[in-house]
């Protein structure tokens, strides 16, 4: 359970508030304008961003003040993040150790996460041998072998087409489902927080709203979400 007690966030003058609770095992979309502080509330959730006030609770355990390492959570970033030096085996074992000094059960743990991703075949190549597709599945691969309960994806998979960027949330849905994780996506398209996010907040005009059910939000929006949508 990911509380966000009373959060205050200030950016030179941008502020933002969120005071929500997000179960255990949902998949929460954070929808809403540019610039509205969804990428600036992940980097908060995560500890790269400082609140002004307010706390930020895992499980009933306040991580406010927590250095990102040693938070229960990883994040899937916009650009993947990936070491073009090295290889796809390499990439992904940063997130287990990042010496890569791995013993025989986290390089079994890797390969089956190699395998879940549908990257078993690729393991020696380096990023730029890579489709923009399979450079996703890496970082994803990477994101799911730290096995932290909460993953963060800002804007995940924009880079693909519409068909490579459904296949990968469909993966990711399947995958948060089995892991049983609690995730939070940041997005622009209605349809990815429709196909993969059971709860959606919208992000806009200095607030996040309370996670509501995602078709129920859809079929009856609110003004915040119609001025949004254009609707
Ligand atoms: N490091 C920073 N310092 C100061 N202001 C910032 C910083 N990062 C972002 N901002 C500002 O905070 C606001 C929220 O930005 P943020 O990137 O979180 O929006 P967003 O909803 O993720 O936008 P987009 O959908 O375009 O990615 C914007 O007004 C932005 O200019």
């Amino acid at each position: 359970m990911l509380t966000l007690e009373k959060l205050e966030i200030v950016l030179d003058g941008f502020t933002l508030n969120a005071d929500f609770t997000l179960e255990q095992g949902r998949n929460l979309a954070l929808i809403g304008p540019s610039g509205a502080g969804k990428s600036t509330l992940l980097n908060v959730i995560a500890g790269f961003l400082r609140p002004r006030s307010g706390r930020v609770l895992w499980q009933g355990e306040d991580i406010t003040d927590l250095p990102p390492g040693q938070r229960p959570i990883s994040m899937l970033f916009q650009d993947n993040n990936l070491f073009p030096h090295l290889t796809v085996t390499q990439n992904i074992g940063l997130g287990i150790r990042p010496d890569l000094r791995l013993n025989a059960a986290e390089r079994a743990y890797l390969h089956d996460a190699l395998e879940r991703v549908g990257l078993a075949g690729m393991a020696g190549r380096k990023p730029g041998q890579l489709s923009g597709g399979q450079q996703s599945r890496v970082a994803l691969a990477r994101v799911l072998v730290q096995r932290k309960p909460l993953v963060l994806l800002d804007e995940p998979f924009s880079a693909l087409g519409p068909a490579l960027k459904h296949d990968m949330l469909r993966l990711v849905g399947d995958l948060m489902q089995e892991i049983g994780g609690t995730m939070l996506m940041v997005s622009h398209e209605p349809e990815d927080a429709q196909m993969i996010a059971d709860v959606t907040s919208v992000v806009a005009q200095g607030t996040v709203t309370a996670p509501k059910p995602t078709a129920a939000l859809f079929e009856n929006p609110p003004k915040v979400l119609r001025d949004y949508l254009g609707t």
